[in-house]
Order: structure tokens, then sequence, then C-alpha cells
């Protein structure tokens, strides 16, 4: 059973309020981006109707390149909604208060990317022996975020890196993450960093996201030098 190959490195999360809030949409934001970067993006809407998740994801993907992950946040009936229009979507996001692994595996089907919070030993540790098959975990909060009201409390760059060795599965930061963290994240064996407001919250996403993508990968990728 396989999984489709997905690149977390550069890892967009997106937040409706703060791109509006820019004078853009998700998917002008998304759009930038990606010419800026990022190998990776996150549907995250936590206010909006199924009909305007559904929306924002089929537009968004209408945007992305096919190398560019696309995944949903919390709600598998907007990933398979997507789907059944022909989106294309990689995958579905879920934390340890939503639907448990089994039961999104049960309806994303063997191939698609299936992500799950974790921000303790022992949720890293079920995490990897869940026969559901969790493709990488989400591991934050990195340092304090005013987006996420409930986010656990920070890890910083120890706490962080303690849990990324414990994991047994791919591990992408998020929380406050900024292009300064990224060369310790990569160090520590991190599979990627996750960012929302200094993407979306940015006067220029594309600039920003670029600035996450050189500082993951260098410039041994000539287009970001
Ligand atoms: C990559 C990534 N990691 C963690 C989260 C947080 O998910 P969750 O704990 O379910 O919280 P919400 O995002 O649903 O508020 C994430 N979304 N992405
Ligand atoms: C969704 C999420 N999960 C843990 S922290 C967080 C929000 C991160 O947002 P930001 O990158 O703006 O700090
Ligand atoms: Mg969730």
């Amino acid at each position: 059973m396989t999984t489709t190959p997905v690149d977390l490195s550069v890892y967009l999360v997106t937040d409706t309020a703060q791109c509006t809030a820019r004078g853009r949409s998700v998917a002008e934001t998304v759009a930038l981006a990606v010419a800026g970067g990022v190998t990776a993006v996150q549907i995250r809407e936590k206010h909006a109707t199924g009909r305007e998740f559904l929306r924002t994801v089929l537009e968004v993907a209408d945007v992305l390149p096919e190398r560019v992950t696309l995944i949903v946040n919390d709600r598998v009936d907007v990933y398979l909604a997507a789907r059944s229009a022909g989106a294309r979507v990689t995958g579905v996001h879920v934390g340890q208060s939503d639907l448990p692994p089994a039961a999104v595996r049960d309806m994303i089907g063997e191939h698609a990317v299936l992500g799950l919070s974790a921000a303790t030993p022992d949720q890293l540790r079920a995490a990897a022996e869940d026969p559901a098959r969790v493709h990488h975990v989400g591991i934050g909060a990195l340092h304090a975020t005013r987006t996420k009201a409930d986010a656990p409390a920070p890890l910083g760059h120890a706490g962080f890196a303690r849990l990324a060795r414990l994991s047994g599965l791919p591990a992408v930061a998020i929380g406050g993450v900024t292009p300064a963290d990224l060369p310790f994240l990569r160090d520590s064996g991190a599979a990627g960093a996750a960012a929302v407001s200094g993407i979306c919250a940015a006067e220029d996403p594309r600039a920003s996201a670029r600035a996450y993508a050189r500082a993951w990968f260098g410039t041994r990728n000539e287009s970001l030098a």
C-alpha cells in the first residue's frame, strides 16, 4: 500500500481572515506563495460553511501545480467532495480532537495522505503505531502563536528537537515558525516547516514564501537564488 509521495518542506497553512485582511483571496495568496516556493498547502477554515470551504479548496486546486501537495484540514467530507468534483487533493490533516485516524483512513482510502497533530511522546507513539497508517505528524506549537487560540504550549527548539527525535514518522513543525527557525528545524531532522501568518498576513506572500524556501533549501534550488 502506497501513499502519494509528498514534499512537506515549506508548508503553507491558510487562514482566510488573514488573507482577506491583506485584500487577497486564499487562492490568490496561495498562487503567490507557490511562486515563492512553497511545496505543500493546507486549507484550514475554522469559520466557513461546508460550501464555502469546498469552493476555496476547488479554487486553490485550480491554481496549484501538480508538484504541490494539497491537504484539507479537519473536514473529510470536504476532501471527498473536492475529489468527487475532480480536484487534485492529496489528503487530510486532523488533530487529537478531530475524527480518529482509523475513521479518516476508512473514508479517504489507502492512497491519500493522512497528517495528524501530536504534541507529546504518547501521541507520537500512538501515531506511529496506528494501523491507520498516519503519514506524518504536525508537532507544535514551536513558538507562541496568535493564529490558534487553543494551540499547545510552545515547545521551543529543544522541545521540538526532542519530540522530532522520538517520532517514528516524518515531523513538520508548526506555530510561530519564521524563516529564522528553518536551518535549525532542518538540522533537527524535521520533514518540513508549516507557517500561517508568516505568509498569509505578509505584505508580499511571494517574497515571504521565498524567504522560507531559501531558509530551508539554501540556494541549492537555482530558482530560489
Ligand atoms: C501541519 C499541521 N500541524 C498541526 C496542525 C493543527 O491541527 P489541529 O490540532 O487539528 O488544530 P486545527 O488546525 O484543526 O485548529 C495543523 N493544522 N497542521
Ligand atoms: C494550526 C496551528 N497548529 C498549531 S499552532 C497553529 C497555528 C500556527 O500559525 P502561525 O504560523 O501563524 O503561528
Ligand atoms: Mg483539527
